[in-house]
This record gives structure tokens, C-alpha cells and sequence, in this order.
């Protein structure tokens, strides 16, 4: 099948690639140029696990292309997705200017009939809105739209996409309902399902499953509180609450707050939708709230274990990441931790193992970065543990203590055992493990 995928950011080379990988003829399109060329030299602009070699095969054998000239790609295309941001407006809800432009851009191109396929994560009525777009500019085009959001996590994003637990299709023709279970068929032969739908539904599906994903941490955190308060470990709590199979183990980890480019501005896209609809979506709101002020946690620790008095104070960080295997930081608790560590006049030293690009862009000089964990820690005061990256879970503990002025980590992950660090000789404090505030 002829694909077309408009923006080649995360969602849209991952797919785009998977897409090629499946057989089908795919052109990658993005407005930056300078990330066009760079995939046509072979350069991937994000870190994504498996991704360099993926988009290596597939571009060799001449099954994936990228260009900037949207025309040439749509004209072409039996199937058109949207894959560009939806990034937060002001006032909370999904900003669709980049969305309504590429559908534009695609009426203006369309050649017989087409499948054109809103990828991105959009608001209830989006679909409707792409459709008159394209109208807007092409009366008499002939193409269906589609509603099929996307489910990837980064760090995972091509098996989640090689292997989605379902695939959402909303649309009301059969025609492109069709040719959307013929292009997601070597995707879907095992149990997972492909999932049709109204638009409308799979719209808001998407919202709900990464509102329902953020509820669960948040809800984590807040326990993670009252065990803190009550001497009991959230770990313990978290094995025997997510062992109903009612309730599952995933998504039931406490930590410095949810991040990432999706979580903090879907929830709040919703909010906006359901206040706009004339709904208050109080548990949205607190969802929110206790993810803002636990950003702020292991600042707070920190302040409260130096007696107010960070001046002066030189510490560590492992991990910038909003989560282990990327480089993004959209969002990440990394941020708001350091900058709250600079403003309090200390010093920070941070290690990531994919992530210092990335981090030089918002800090620049401010902080020093580290090429192994152990740099990160000489001669701090603490450290603390942001992102549960693999390389952190094992470290020579009589190495660190031996590199710290003092032995004392805040651990944002519950990476470590708190006994087993007291007993090593650190002063450990993890996330609801049962330490007194
Ligand atoms: N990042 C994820 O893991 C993820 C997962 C599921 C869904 N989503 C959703 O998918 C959408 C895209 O997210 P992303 O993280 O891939 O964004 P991104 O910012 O990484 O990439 C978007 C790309 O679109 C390009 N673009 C913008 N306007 C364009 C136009 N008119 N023509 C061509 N290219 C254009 C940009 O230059 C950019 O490269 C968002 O709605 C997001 O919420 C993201
Ligand atoms: O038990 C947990 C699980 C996750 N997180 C945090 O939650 C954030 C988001 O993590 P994750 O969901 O793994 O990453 P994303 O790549 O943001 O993926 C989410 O957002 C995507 C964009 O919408 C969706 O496609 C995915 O299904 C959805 O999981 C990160 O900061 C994690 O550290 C926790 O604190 N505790």
C-alpha cells in the first residue's frame, strides 16, 4: 500500500518505519528541514531502542522515504496520516493548529480517493473539523476521514506498535475501514484486536486510557504519602493491591511524578473538553494537582534532611529522563527538581546515559555533566535518583559512599531496599518506605 505519514517525530517515523517494515511504500514528510536531511543521511533524531536499525533496513530497500514536498507524498498516497504535535494551549485544551494546517495541505494535494487517518491525539469532533478543512479547500475530493489514535510508549515504541495490545479504528464507512484492517493486519494476527468504532469514540478512547494510566500514578503517589506518614512501605502495598487481578501490577509505581510529552497535556485536553462540554472532572483535576506538588517531593526531602539550607551544597543526579530508554524530557521531574536546587544556591552534577543533549539545551553550563553515574557523585552532598535507569540498580555502593562527602540519597524510584542501604551505611530515603516526614 502507498503511505504517506505527515510529521516525523516520534509517532510518525516510528509508524511510518513499522509501516515500510510491514511491505508497504511509505514517504515520510516533516516542515523541518533540517530533520529531513538528517534522516536522509541516515541520522535518527531521537533515541528510540531498535529504531536507527528499523529506519537502516526499510530506507536501503527503498521502501521508506522522507521528503519535505507533502504535495508529491499525498498526491500519490492511498492512506494519509497526521502525526504531528498537539501540543497544550493556554488555556489547557489541545492546540490543533498543526493538525488543521497538515489537513489543508493534504486537500490541497489529495488525488483519488484517499484514506486520510488522524494519528495524533485529538479532542472529541476532531475528525469533523479535518473533514471540513480539506473540504474548505477541496470541494469535490474524494477521501474518508479516519480517527486512529496511537498507543506507543517511547523507550517501547516500536514493539508496542509491532505488537499493540489493540488498534482503534473510528470511522463510519466501510470503504476505509477496509483498507485501515488490510494495512494493520500483519499487526494484529495474534489476540489483539482491531477495534471500529464511531470517531467520536475513538477520540475520546485514547484520552481515557492515558487519563485513566496518569489516575493510577497519582493515585500511587498519594498513598506513597500516607505510608510515609504511618510507617508502612508502598512497595509491600503495591505488590498486594495490584496482585487482585482486578486491579494488575502495571502502572501502580510511586515516583517524582508522571512526565513525558503526553500524560501532563492529555489530562488537562480533557479536563478541557469535559469543562467545555459543561462537566467538571474533579478527579481529572486532582490527578493533576498531586502530580504538580510531587514534583516537588524529593525537593522537599531534601530541604527538610539539610535543615532548610541548600546554599552552598553540591549534589547529584542520576537520571534527566522522564523515563528510562529516551532522551525526551518534555515534562520530566528532572526539571523542576534542579532548577528548585539552583534557586536554593546549590550545585548539581547530573548523568543520563542517553539524555545530555537534551538536558544541555534547557540548562546549558548551569550543571555539569557527568560521562559515568560515579562522576556525577564526587564530592556531593546527595544524590538523587530521577529516572530508574538499568545502570543505576547495581552501582558499587562501597565505590559511591567512598566518592560522597555524605552518604545520603534520595531515591525518586524505590530502586534500592531501605534496610539493606541503612545497613550499607547510607541515609536512604525512597518513596513511601515508611520514613517519617
Ligand atoms: N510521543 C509519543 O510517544 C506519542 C504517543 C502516542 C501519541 N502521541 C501523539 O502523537 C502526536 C505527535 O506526537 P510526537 O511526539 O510524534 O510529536 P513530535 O513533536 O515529536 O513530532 C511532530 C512533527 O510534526 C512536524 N510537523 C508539524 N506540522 C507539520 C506539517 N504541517 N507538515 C509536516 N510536518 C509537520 C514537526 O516538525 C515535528 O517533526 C501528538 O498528538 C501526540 O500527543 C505521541
Ligand atoms: O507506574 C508508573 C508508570 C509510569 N510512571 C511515569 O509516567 C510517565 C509516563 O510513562 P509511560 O506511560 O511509560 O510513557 P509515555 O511514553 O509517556 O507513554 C504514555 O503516553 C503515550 C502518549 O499518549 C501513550 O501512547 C502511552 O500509551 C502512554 O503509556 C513517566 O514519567 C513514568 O516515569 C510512573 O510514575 N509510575
Amino acid at each position: 500500500m502507498r503511505v504517506a505519514v505527515i510529521g516525523t517525530g516520534y509517532v510518525g517515523l516510528v509508524a511510518g518505519t513499522c509501516f515500510a517494515d510491514s511491505g508497504n511504500d511509505v514517504v515520510c514528510v516533516d516542515i523541518d528541514g533540517a530533520k529531513i536531511d538528517a534522516l536522509r543521511r541516515g541520522e535518527i533524531p531521537i533515541y528510540e531502542p531498535g529504531l536507527e536499525e528499523l529506519v537502516e533496513r526499510n530506507a536501503a530497500a527503498g521502501r521508506l522515504t522522507f521528503t519535505t514536498r507533502l504535495p508529491d507524498a499525498v498526491s500519490r498516497a492511498e492512506v494519509v496520516f497526521i502525526a504531528v504535535g498537539t501540543p497544550q494551549g493556554d488555556d489547557g485544551s489541545a492546540d490543533l493548529q498543526y493538525v488543521l494546517a497538515a489537513a489543508r495541505a493534504i486537500g490541497r494535494s489529495l488525488g483519488s480517493y484517499t484514506v486520510v487517518v488522524d494519528k495524533s491525539t485529538v479532542p472529541v469532533g476532531t475528525a469533523k473539523k479535518v473533514r471540513e478543512e480539506i473540504l474548505s479547500v477541496a470541494p469535490n475530493a474524494d477521501f474518508d476521514v479516519v480517527s486512529n489514535p496511537e498507543f506507543m510508549k517511547e523507550g517501547a515504541a516500536i514493539d508496542d506498535f509491532l505488537s499493540p495490545d489493540r488498534v482503534v479504528i473510528g470511522t463510519e464507512s466501510q470503504r476505509a475501514r477496509d483498507l485501515m484492517a488490510e494495512l494493520y493486519a500483519p499487526f494484529t494476527r495474534r489476540s489483539n484486536r482491531i477495534l471500529f468504532m464511531d470517531p467520536q469514540s475513538a477520540e475520546l478512547t485514547k484520552y481515557a486510557a492515558n487519563a485513566m494510566l496518569a489516575a493510577r500514578i497519582s493515585f500511587m503517589n498519594e498513598m506513597a504519602a500516607l505510608c510515609e506518614k504511618v510507617g508502612a512501605d508502598v512497595d509491600h502495598v503495591r505488590l498486594g493491591l495490584g496482585s487482585d487481578s482486578r486491579i494488575g501490577l502495571s502502572f501502580l509505581f510511586p515516583g517524582p511524578g508522571f512526565g513525558g510529552s503526553c500524560f501532563p497535556k492529555d489530562i488537562r485536553a480533557l479536563y478541557s473538553t469535559a469543562r467545555e462540554n459543561g462537566l467538571d472532572f474533579n478527579l481529572l483535576g486532582s490527578v493533576d494537582r498531586v502530580n504538580e506538588q510531587q514534583k516537588q517531593l524529593l525537593l522537599r526531602k531534601a530541604i527538610r534532611h539539610f535543615g532548610g539550607n541548600l546554599s552552598g551544597k553540591h549534589f547529584g543526579v542520576w537520571g534527566l529522563a522522564f523515563k528510562p530508554k529516551t532522551d525526551d524530557m518534555r515534562e520530566s521531574p528532572s526539571i523542576p527538581l534542579i532548577e528548585g536546587l539552583l534557586g536554593k544556591g546549590a550545585t548539581v552534577a547530573a548523568h543520563d546515559p542517553v539524555a545530555h543533549g537534551t538536558a544541555k539545551r534547557i540548562f546549558g553550563d548551569r550543571i555539569g555533566f557527568t560521562d559515568t553515574p560515579y562522576g556525577a557523585v564526587e564530592g556531593a552532598d546527595g544524590l538523587f535518583i530521577v529516572t530508574e535507569w538499568n545502570e543505576f540498580r547495581r552501582p558499587d555502593f562501597d565505590r559511591l559512599k567512598g566518592l560522597m562527602k555524605a552518604p545520603v540519597i534520595f531515591d525518586g524510584r524505590n530502586v534500592f531496599d531501605p534496610a539493606r542501604m541503612r545497613d550499607r551505611g547510607f541515609v536512604y530515603e525512597g518513596i513511601g518506605r515508611g520514613v517519617a516526614p
